[in-house]
Parts: structure tokens; C-alpha cells; sequence
């Protein structure tokens, strides 16, 4: 698009806007403080640099065998600054712990360290990012059907160690980098057919976690992942919400919303304001379930815009970390980071152009229909003119303009892999 084009656009919005009481460039000022936190595991498919032969195990899957996957670390970085040029704003990257700089050697789960990751920090600082962290428990010979719960102590001892210095490697992030790292802890625990122990499970889980919580980290934010289900694991999860929900609001910290871990027709917006009033903050993962939680790539649906809307009307983005879940091995890998980055920034850009002083106006007062009138008109309104502005000014490709740019990093360099 041309530059003169969309300021044109941008001031025909702006005029549209300030006639239902709305500053665009208030909103615009908001958006760009909002900072998403990449996945780095979108790059390779939630391999890491462990085991690149191996097999994904614990539940998840990515599907899918689209040329160019990163198959190291150089690749995955060059794959992440490309798709972070195309998306604008500055954002965050959240790293597995099986994505170390472990250089070429046999680094188990239960020996990592902060020097692990050194070079990571570095990384970030040079190209202005800030960390988060996630331990990995599957894709392990000891992952099984249950890592922190496990009924074999070792076991359980082993992951709680990983665990702990997971969170140690967060904190020296959160440290170096002047801003506190989310660790986020998700286990694959579970049971393909009936369990009739279910107590146990979770009483064992509940033990590790004191275990692994116990370690102070100032520079860390934590939270806990709950799931439905996982495949091969359907009848049973240790974590599931209650569980959680239960042990985060209990000692101060935070629960993940992941999108795709409830059921089918449960939405991840309504619980924003109910967790709010009991934990100081959310982690989201924003991702794409398809009848399942399949992780496809984020677009614009009704269940990020509700969600965005939820947490702007609850004053809440200051609550809220934003965290990108989804792996789709099935197109362009870069491709699939900007369209759901961008996907989910239009989501907040819509909520943060609402007119929700004239939406609770109406309500307060019982005129109802009117209400619905302008939540449908607010979906028509001239949002789209507004991000194009914004993808201009943070130096970023307005609308469409990114494919082409994604065509040629895959000419050049990913399809070469
Ligand atoms: C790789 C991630 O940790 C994983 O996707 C987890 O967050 C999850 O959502 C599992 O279903
Ligand atoms: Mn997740």
C-alpha cells in the first residue's frame, strides 16, 4: 500500500471514530504498548535442538510437512527476527527449555543452566526483546504418561529439578534483561483410560509443585497450565482448570488460558474477569482449537476479539500477559507467526476502538436493542484503515504487503534448507 494512501485512510477513520466519541490515536498509543510474546516453537515444529530425530510426545502434536523448518539455532532466530520485522510493535519471545544453546552436547533436562541460555539473552538484548520461559516435560524418555506426578519418586524427582532450574533460567533472563520473565509450567499428566486414583495423581502434583515453588525468583512471574485433555491421554489430566485454578489463586500466582484447553464450546473471554478478582494476573496462550486443541494459527475470530474486548473493558491489559501457542507444520512457518501475531493485535486494536462508554450507557439504562445495534455497527467500523496506519508507522508492511516479503525470505532461504 502506499504510504499516502493509508494516511489518507487513517484520517477518513480517525473523522469516523471521533463521531461515537473515540480517539484513534489514544487507542494507537495503547496498541503499541501491548507486546506479544512469540513462541519460539513455531519455527521447527516443538522440536528444540535435544533430540532433532525424535518424536513429540506428551500429548500435543504438530501436523502438517511443509518445507524449510528451522533445524538449529542460527535458523530459528534468522526465522524469528524476519517474522518480527514483518509484525509491528516491539515484542517478547518465549523459549522452551529444550531450545538451550547446549552446543552440540548431551545437556539433560535435570542439568540445565542459565549459561544454557546466555546467548539467548544476548540475542534479545541485541534485537530489543524480552524473555519468557517454559520447562519441558515431554518429549523425554522419562516424560510417560506423568512427569511431576508420577507415582515413582524419581521420576517425580527428576522433573521437579528440571522444573526448578527452568525457573532459576527465568529468573537470570528477568534479571539481565531488566524485566521479569513468565515462566509457565505445563505438564503433560495424564491417564488415556479411567484412573481410579485420581487423588493420588493430583495430591502427588500438588507435593512437587510446593517442591519447585519453593525456590524464590524475583524476576519471575509464574503460572501454571491447566488442559482438557491431550491425545493418547483423554480420559485424565492432573492439571486440569480446578486444579490449577485452585493451587494459583491459593499461592498468589498465575493460571494460563490457554484457548484451546477447555471444552469445544467453553470460552477462554468469560473467565478473564472471574480470575482477575482472585490472582494478580493472567498468562494467555492465544492459539486456534479446531475441534480439538489442533493449535492452528490464530485469525481474527469471534473468540480473540471477545477475549481482547474482555480485557481492555476490564482495565486489565496491565493483567494480562499475552502468550502465542500454536504450531502448524502444515504452511509457511514464518507465515503463520505474522498472521496470528497480526490477527491477535487487530483483536486488541478493535477492542481498544469500542465505544464502550456508549455501550454500558446503554445498558445501565435497559435499552438492550440498542446495545446489540452498536456492537454489530462497531464490527463495520474503519479499524482496518487504523492498524494500516499503525503497521506504517513502526516501519511494518500494511495489510497484505507481508506475503510477498515472506515469499522471497522462503525463495531465498527457507526452502534452500
Ligand atoms: C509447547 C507448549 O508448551 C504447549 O503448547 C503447551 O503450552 C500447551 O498448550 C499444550 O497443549
Ligand atoms: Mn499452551
Amino acid at each position: 500500500m502506499k504510504e499516502a494512501q493509508i494516511i489518507k485512510a487513517y484520517e477518513a477513520a480517525k473523522e469516523r471514530y471521533a463521531q461515537i466519541g473515540i480517539d484513534t490515536d489514544e487507542a494507537l498509543k495503547k496498541l503499541q504498548n501491548i507486546s506479544l510474546s512469540l513462541h519460539c516453537w513455531q519455527t521447527d515444529d516443538v522440536t528444540g535442538f535435544e533430540n532433532p530425530d525424535g518424536q513429540l510426545s506428551g500429548g500435543i502434536q504438530a501436523t502438517g510437512n511443509y518445507p524449510g523448518k528451522a533445524r538449529n539455532i542460527e535458523e530459528v532466530r534468522k526465522d524469528i527476527e524476519k517474522a518480527k520485522s514483518l509484525i509491528p510493535g516491539s515484542h517478547r519471545l518465549s523459549i522452551h527449555a529444550i531450545y538451550g544453546d547446549f552446543g552440540g552436547k548431551k545437556v539433560d533436562r535435570n542439568e540445565i543452566e542459565p549459561k544454557h541460555f546466555q546467548s539467548w539473552i544476548d540475542w534479545a538484548k541485541a534485537n530489543d526483546m524480552k524473555l519468557d520461559f517454559n520447562s519441558t516435560s515431554f518429549s523425554h524418555p522419562l516424560s510417560g504418561d506423568q512427569s511431576l506426578s508420577s507415582r515413582d519418586k524419581a521420576v517425580r524427582d527428576f522433573w521437579i529439578e528440571h522444573t526448578i532450574r527452568s525457573r532459576k533460567i527465568a529468573d537470570e533472563m528477568g534479571r539481565q534483561l531488566n524485566d521479569k520473565a513468565c515462566h509457565n509450567l505445563w505438564i503433560h499428566d495424564g491417564s488415556k483410560d479411567l484412573t481410579v486414583d485420581r487423588y493420588l495423581y493430583r495430591s502427588l502434583l500438588k507435593d512437587s509443585l510446593d517442591k519447585i515453588f519453593a525456590t524464590k525468583c524475583p524476576n519471575v512471574k509464574d503460572a501454571v497450565e491447566c488442559k482438557l485433555f491431550g491425545t493418547g491421554l483423554e480420559s485424565f489430566t492432573v492439571g486440569s482448570h480446578e486444579f490449577y485454578m485452585g493451587y494459583a489463586v491459593k499461592n498468589g500466582i498465575m493460571a494460563t488460558l490457554d484457548m484451546g484447553h477447555f471444552h469445544p464450546t467453553e470460552e477462554t473471554y468469560d473467565k478473564i474477569s472471574a480470575m482477575l478478582l482472585f490472582t494478580p494476573e493472567i498468562l494467555l496462550h492465544v492459539s486456534r482449537p479446531v475441534r480439538w486443541d489442533s493449535d492452528h494459527v490464530v485469525i481474527l475470530n469471534d473468540s480473540v476479539q471477545m477475549l481482547a474486548q474482555e480485557i481492555v473493558w476490564a482495565d486489565a491489559l496491565n493483567k494480562v500477559n499475552i502468550g502465542l501457542d500454536y504450531f502448524d507444520a502444515s504452511i509457511n512457518r514464518i507465515g503463520a507467526y505474522v498472521i496470528g501475531s497480526r490477527a491477535t493485535q487487530k483483536a486488541f486494536l478493535q477492542a481498544l476502538l469500542s465505544p464502550i462508554k456508549q455501550l454500558r450507557d446503554y445498558e445501565s439504562s435497559g435499552r438492550f436493542f440498542q446495545r446489540l445495534a452498536l456492537l454489530e455497527e462497531s464490527k463495520s467500523m474503519p479499524w482496518a484503515a487504523v492498524y494500516d496506519y499503525f503497521c506504517l508507522k513502526n516501519n511494518a508492511p500494511a495489510a497484505e504487503d507481508y506475503i510477498a516479503t515472506i515469499e522471497q525470505y522462503e525463495k531465498e532461504v527457507t526452502s534452500k534448507r
